[in-house]
């Protein structure tokens, strides 16, 4: 038996690699993290984000001082309206009338009220869109939980179906704008240096327990399907392949994470950027570029982590240093998404679906146990081993 038959629905009838077939959905929701608005707002944002996940509060205390710097104000909630505003225009460019609602995990719009709100409109079928490419607990599974507690707590489970695109770490919309920027930046900080000065990629993204590295995107039959023991790292190497293959195959890069929270007693994925740059100092490398491949937009872990701290680094130790941009509204990155919609509407073949690396295209609906965070089974939208976000047949 294929085992994505398991707990679905007629409605939510599954064809190969966890692919959903066509359907008509009536509604967008782009799906964010959220972020606080003001001052006030920074405390109890970050209790909504650490709730059950035993950060220390040490830890808290310092992330507050990066928001309390932008005076409260994180850059997410801009980005998200703008990245709705540019879906919208997009969609209505191709004559694809489907509304975009917007919300959050953690911050207002929060997504219970956005689903009741959804509800009340008429609205029945969903197709999420979350501001997050990779596969892992924090950018797939929490969202995929977070909107099935949504559905159990407003007591819409049942009424309404609530489905997501594939993730996007090798989709040509996300990889694209990266491919462009790398390039580019390429191009200035070797313009700051000498011919023969040595200048080396460095890929970000953010570091996650390695026991959730472990879980993500496996699947209980396959275990060790990833060489590298996780699909988070997996995918992260091979978009960065695919960017490197096209940018310069001949230039020297590497994967960094940054942004690592937790007790220091519990192992998290190394390289720490700022780490990494002193031992490619020490190597005698002069200059970095810094590609946020772990990012879709310019939000705090990009403009403090990366443009505050690690820019800082490089100039104590004498290195040039770009920030490539995120793809945020890159028309590229918009058509992407309105492609990944597309896809998910009409009928088609697991061939036409483009994907940059030998990993994708990536799951509709993901398989049993993916990215599971053993901290207790959630209800949980777009799973193979879950019927929260379907409606049955002739309901
Ligand atoms: C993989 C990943 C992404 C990328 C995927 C995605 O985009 O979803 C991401 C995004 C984001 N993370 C964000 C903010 C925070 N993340 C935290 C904590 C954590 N993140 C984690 C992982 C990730 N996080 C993890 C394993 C933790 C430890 C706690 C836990 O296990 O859950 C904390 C608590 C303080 C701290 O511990 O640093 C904050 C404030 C914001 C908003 C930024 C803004 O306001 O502009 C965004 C977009
Ligand atoms: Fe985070």
């Amino acid at each position: 038996m294929s085992p994505f038959t398991g707990g679905t629905t007629e409605s939510n009838l599954i064809t190969e690699r966890g692919r959903m077939a066509p359907k008509e959905y009536d509604a967008i929701l782009l799906a964010s993290f959220g972020g606080p608005e003001g001052q006030d707002d920074v405390i109890p944002f970050l209790r909504n984000v650490t709730r059950g996940r035993g950060i220390p509060d040490e830890r808290l205390e310092e992330v507050s001082h990066h928001y309390r710097a932008f005076g409260g104000i994180s850059p997410i909630n801009e980005q998200n309206r703008a990245l709705k505003a540019a879906l919208e225009a997009e969609l209505a460019s191709r004559n694809i009338e489907l509304p975009v609602l917007w919300g959050n995990r953690n911050w207002a719009p929060y997504l219970p009220e956005v689903l009741q709100g959804a509800y009340d409109a008429g609205h029945r079928r969903i197709l999420t869109v979350t501001t997050s490419a990779y596969s892992c607990y924090s950018s797939c599974r929490q969202y995929r939980e977070d909107l099935g507690m949504a559905l159990v707590e407003s007591g819409l489970d049942g009424k309404l179906e609530v489905d997501k695109i594939r993730q996007y770490f090798d989709h040509p919309g996300f990889v694209e704008p990266f491919i462009e920027g790398t390039t580019a930046g390429l191009a200035k900080v070797r313009s700051q240096l000498q011919p023969e000065d040595k200048v080396h990629i460095l890929f970000a993204t953010h570091s996650i327990p390695t026991r959730d590295a472990e879980a993500a995107g496996a699947s209980a039959e396959e275990p060790r399907e990833f060489a590298e023991g996780s699909a988070y790292v997996a995918q992260h190497l091979a978009a960065a392949s695919a960017v490197m293959e096209r940018v310069d195959p001949a230039a020297e890069w590497s994967l960094v994470y940054q942004s690592r929270s937790g007790a220091p007693h519990i192992p998290w994925l190394e390289p720490d950027i700022s780490d990494a740059m002193e031992e490619l100092a020490a190597q005698g490398v002069r200059g970095v570029v810094v590609v946020p491949l772990g990012f879709v937009s310019d939000h705090m872990e990009v403009v403090w982590d990366l443009d505050t701290e690690a820019k800082e680094t490089a100039e104590r130790l004498s290195m040039a240093f770009d920030r490539v941009p995120t793809p945020g509204t890159h028309h590229k990155f918009v058509e992407g998404l309105v492609d990944l919609i597309s896809e998910r509407t009409v009928a088609n073949n697991i061939a036409d679906r483009p994907a940059m690396t030998p990993l994708g295209p990536w799951y509709d609906i993901c398989r049993p146990g993916c990215c599971a965070n053993f901290r207790g089974e959630k209800p949980t939208i777009a799973g193979a081993d879950t019927t929260v976000g379907t409606v049955a047949a002739g309901a």
